[in-house]
């Protein structure tokens, strides 16, 4: 303020009169909005000259196009939106909107005595209080003005001795509500989160959202970021929008009774001010940009770069031994530019959008603030009627006035600062529309892929499904069915069920097998002929479209199949948690397995070793600390840990060395685990009696092993 006035005292000496200075700063500010409309277009004009131009520059075109487009088919295939049979709803505030907003607030505030509901109340209430504070602070300070005026010193410090001790509560609710907004956002986002852990492991939801279905691009994005920023904007716009709500309606209140006072007209003030704000509302509404729409897809571009990030954490080593760093960096630099891309179009239209909404808000609202506030005394009849002459009478009319207009000046100040919020509470309602759009998108796609509806955009009837998968309404049905048998039936039979991948790729049309217990099956074909498919319908992870899977019903304690991949998956936890996995330490001493018999099983694999170095409590890190081999037999320590009836081996023997996998086979053989085996190893075929062959287009044959035909294939 201080360089200002130099500055224009500094005018002032050299003569430039204010009004010319006005006119140039608002020519500035039109010449500014020109360039902003005229550049793009000049920009995009002089981009096709060039493309015509020179050969060189449609290459450089073409090909960051070609990159932009391919990162956006990425984006696409990730978030896939644009799914066949669904039109894509873009967020905004809509009648969508606000149903997803009711079942939201249903999971957030579950009942109407909750602890949410409890914090609401104080919240609201510290609000209100904040209001009537206000009121009461703008009337005091209208006092002090009128005593002042007066030059009654006693008055004027009696009422500034109250003005600073109104203070200390001010302070205090001030402080309250913003620790009563956190509280409630947190709280929020309890709740939202609690519900959705639970659909996220309902039904094995965390492998079908990503596998089966193609409309969550990164469930762990939506999972953390955008449950945070939808409960802290919603539990923010609670009191962004009943604040000024409250304030609106007692400071109205409180203009009408001093317009009372001064005997005038009470409704032609509010009557002026509604209809400017409305019509100015109105037309920022029509003017304002789509924010919802801008926000959302700000956040599935962060989320894409959030997944690349975390693809190159998960396969850091694989990048490295590939050299692949320069692609790694390319999709990661693409990704980012697209965000800030978005980020920059986001920016230019609030840059143009802030700039109206500051002209009606600063420039017309407190215009009409002065139509208003001089109303009443322009109009009054108070004090016109006092007699000529009567110097005391005329002295108290004088400072009563000047004690409305201060009043009525604090109390315009503080409505004007209640719609400006209300306003930019409407560009957070269509950024929360955004929000609500994933969060509450998220629960409705956890919610059909666990009652096993899926959507991914290949999905497709042709020549090859015909016959072999009913479609409705553009989507498969999955109308296979999985029997679960008495725990006394231990066969599992498969009764022509197709082998179909969630692309709807037909691998095997129609597969009839029958598995009794200590038939060793060993199960061959060429590379992608369907192996591993087999296993993930057995274990129910991929859906059945046809005939029927008959299963034994799992016992507590002794699972009925258990699943070895070329890949185990190492926990977070000790030695002990990785062998027993997923049982937990509970689940060993219920039932009764001591340390002893995990050293023996440690031994049966030998990685006996490993206990003498790390013992079964130091949790490290195994995943990385283990071989490729070591992690391998730790998966089979583990097979012998839950001893299944079925054992669904995928090549998880391949890196161990013959002699050791030997073994294994032996003890799995002896503990009575029937063995269903993948493998290209020759030397495990005289461990099974069957064999089921795949001839990789769509054929198979299941037959019992002959004895030379293992010895024959061992040789
Ligand atoms: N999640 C998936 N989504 C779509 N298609 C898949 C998926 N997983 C596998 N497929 C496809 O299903 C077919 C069979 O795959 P599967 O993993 O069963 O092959 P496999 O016989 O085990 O091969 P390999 O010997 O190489 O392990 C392949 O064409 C594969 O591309």
């Amino acid at each position: 303020m201080v360089v200002l006035s130099k500055l224009s005292d500094k005018i002032d000496q050299l003569g430039v009169p204010k009004p010319l200075i006005a006119h140039a700063l608002v020519g500035a500010a039109i010449m500014a909005w020109s360039l902003k409309v005229a550049v793009p277009i000049l920009i995009k004009n002089s981009k096709q000259k060039d493309e015509k131009v020179s050969s060189n520059g449609i290459l450089k075109t073409q090909v960051s196009d070609e990159e932009e487009s391919k990162v956006a088919e990425a984006e696409k295939l990730l978030v896939a939106q644009n799914l066949k049979n669904k039109k894509a709803k873009e967020p905004g505030l809509n009648k969508e909107f606000f149903k997803q907003l009711k079942e939201m607030i249903k999971i957030m505030i579950p009942r109407l005595a909750s602890y949410e509901t409890g914090l609401l109340g104080v919240h609201t209430l510290c609000l209100i209080s904040r209001t009537f504070l206000s009121i009461y602070v703008a009337q005091l300070e209208g006092t002090i003005v009128k005593y002042i005026v007066r030059k009654d010193v006693k008055q004027f410090c009696l009422v500034l001795l109250k003005w600073f001790g109104i203070a200390i509560p001010a302070t205090f609710v001030n402080s309250m509500i913003r620790f009563l907004e956190s509280k409630l956002a947190l709280a929020f986002r309890t709740r939202l989160v609690r519900h959705a852990y639970r659909l996220y492991f309902k039904n094995q939801n965390y492998y079908r959202v990503s596998n089966l279905d193609g409309r969550i691009e990164n469930a762990d994005h939506r999972l953390t970021e955008d449950i945070n920023v939808f409960a802290t904007s919603i539990a923010h716009l609670y009191g962004s929008v009943t604040k000024p709500c409250f304030d609106l309606m007692l400071i109205g209140l409180s203009l009408m009774r001093s317009s009372q006072k001064m005997e005038s007209n009470i409704f032609s003030g509010p009557l002026l001010s509604g209809s400017v704000i409305l019509l100015s509302a109105h037309i920022m509404r029509v003017l304002s940009p789509k924010f919802g729409q801008l926000v959302s897809e700000e956040a599935n571009r962060y989320g894409y770069l959030r997944h690349i990030h975390s693809r190159i954490i998960t396969n850091a080593e694989e990048i490295a031994f590939y050299g692949g760093h320069k692609v790694e960096l390319q999709q990661l630099r693409q990704a980012y530019n697209r965000l800030v891309k978005q980020m920059n179009n986001i920016f230019t239209q609030k840059l143009w959008f802030v700039m109206l909404e500051q002209f009606f808000m600063k420039y017309v609202w407190s215009g009409t603030g002065m139509v208003m506030v001089s109303l009443p005394i322009l109009t009054g009849s108070a004090g016109s009627s006092s007699k000529p002459g009567s110097s005391s009478s005329s002295e108290s009319m004088v400072s009563e006035r000047t004690q409305y207009l201060t009043t009525a000046r604090n109390l315009l100040i503080s409505a004007s600062d209640a719609i400006e919020r209300l306003m930019s509470s409407y560009k957070e309602i269509v950024a929360l529309a955004g929000y609500t759009s994933r969060v509450a998108g998220m629960f409705e796609v956890f919610e059909e892929t666990a009652q096993g509806i899926y959507s991914k955009t290949t999905v497709a009837k042709s020549n090859e499904t015909e016959g072999v998968i009913e479609f409705q309404n553009g989507l498969p049905v999955a109308k296979g069915r999985i029997i679960y048998a008495s725990p006394d039936s231990t066969s599992i039979s498969l009764r022509s069920v197709p082998v179909v991948t969630p692309n709807c790729d037909v691998v095997v049309p129609c597969l009839n097998l029958e598995i009794e217990p200590g038939m060793h099956l060993l199960i061959t074909g060429p590379n992608g002929c369907g192996k591993s498919s087999l296993f993930r319908i057995l274990s129910g992870l991929w859906p059945i479209y046809a005939g029927e899977l008959h299963i034994p019903k799992p016992v507590e304690d002794k699972p009925c199949m258990f699943y070895i991949p070329q890949r185990p998956y190492m926990s977070i936890g000790s030695l002990c948690d990785q062998i027993i996995y997923p049982d937990s330490r509970e689940d060993m001493a219920r039932k009764g397995i001591t340390q002893n018999e995990l050293r023996s099983i440690m031994k049966m694999v030998t990685l006996e070793h490993i206990v003498e170095r790390d013992g079964f409590d130091v949790v490290r890190d195994w995943k990385d600390i283990l071989s490729g081999g070591e992690k391998q037999r730790m998966a089979v320590a583990r097979l012998f840990y839950h001893k299944p009836k079925y054992a669904l081996l995928d090549e998880c023997t391949s890196a161990v060395s013959i002699d050791v996998e030997s073994n294994m086979y032996e003890s799995a053989k002896a503990m009575g685990i029937t063995l269903l085996t993948i493998t290209h190893r020759p030397t495990l075929w005289k461990f099974h009696t069957h064999i089921l062959e795949f001839d990789g287009l769509g054929a198979w044959t299941f037959r019992k092993m002959e004895a030379d035909e293992k010895q024959k294939k061992y040789d």
